[in-house]
């Protein structure tokens, strides 16, 4: 496993917010976090990044997370939070190049025309971030991002909190194609929070859907993405049809306001 999560516990300040979760990612893989707002999804990345206490045990390559050298793990781990905001007047390459300090010069110029090209941003190259759209920010950053990690040998892993959120419908499809196809095609374990449960859907291999800081349930979209378990953990209604590409479309029909309905017949596996 690239990531494993065992009985992990986080508290800010005194409120517990993450309650034993364990989880883990394996190369190749494309795992997305689900749940409401307010479950503990960033909170549980923001403990797999380092940015928040956690108790219990966290393995990056089989490696205690506290055992990694700061700069080995900066190579081997990509993390793109829910927000960066960027008040200096860096060009937008300026900002892909701080993911690529460790790269030799000439490589370093081939990966950063690559990744601009890759996501559509290459035209903004010269651009002042700060005057920049919030879709062409969140782009930038995962080009960062990606830059950090980008052929660096053995296991790679990826985490995104919300990177998809600012997005058209359009970039939205060319963004997860991109972190997709370096799951499939370099291997790289990637676990990503999202909301849009239709892309969740399209894209992950699998699904963890948390509430309250727990996972409550864990599997494929078919078995995650139901009525029911829509209804317990967001409390809205849904149609839910298969199909004929092999995923749900999930339809939202109203809001029941049912989140603290019990779980239990509806989960498969809880921690
Ligand atoms: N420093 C803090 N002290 C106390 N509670 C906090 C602190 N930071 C966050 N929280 C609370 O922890 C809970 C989980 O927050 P988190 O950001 O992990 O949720 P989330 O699932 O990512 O939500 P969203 O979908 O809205 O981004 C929230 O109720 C939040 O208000």
């Amino acid at each position: 496993m690239v990531l494993d999560i065992r009985n992990v516990h986080v508290s800010l300040g005194s409120t517990p917010i993450v309650h034993g979760v364990g989880l883990s990612v394996a190369a190749g893989e494309l795992v997305m976090l689900l749940g409401p707002n307010g479950a503990g999804k960033s909170t549980l990345l923001k403990a797999v990044s380092g940015d928040a206490p956690a108790r219990g045990e966290i393995f990056v390559s089989g490696q205690a997370l506290a055992d990694w050298c700061p700069q080995a793990l900066s190579r081997h781990r990509g993390v793109m939070p829910q927000r960066v905001d960027i008040n200096f007047p860096l060009t937008a390459e300026e900002v892909v190049r701080l993911g690529l300090s460790a790269k030799s010069p000439g490589r370093a110029d081939e990966l950063v025309e690559h990744l601009l090209s890759d996501l559509e941003i290459s035209h903004l190259r010269h651009r002042l971030v700060p005057g920049l759209s919030g879709g062409e920010q969140q782009r930038l950053q995962l080009a960062r991002v990606l830059a950090q990690i980008f052929d660096t040998e053995g296991d790679r892993l990826l985490l995104l909190d919300e990177c998809t959120s600012a997005l058209d419908p359009a970039h939205q499809q060319l963004v997860l194609q991109r972190v997709h196809r370096l799951a499939r095609e370099q291997g790289v374990a990637v676990l990503a929070v999202v909301h849009d449960l239709n892309l969740a859907a399209q894209y992950a291999d699998r699904l963890v859907m948390m509430r309250a800081g727990r996972c409550v349930l864990e599997g494929a979209a078919r078995e995650v993405l139901t009525p029911e378990v829509l209804d317990a953990v967001y409390g809205f209604q849904a149609r839910v049809v298969e199909l004929p590409e092999g995923y749900p479309l999930v339809i939202p029909l109203g809001q029941t306001r049912a989140q603290t309905a019990p779980l239990k017949p509806v989960c498969r596996q809880a921690s």
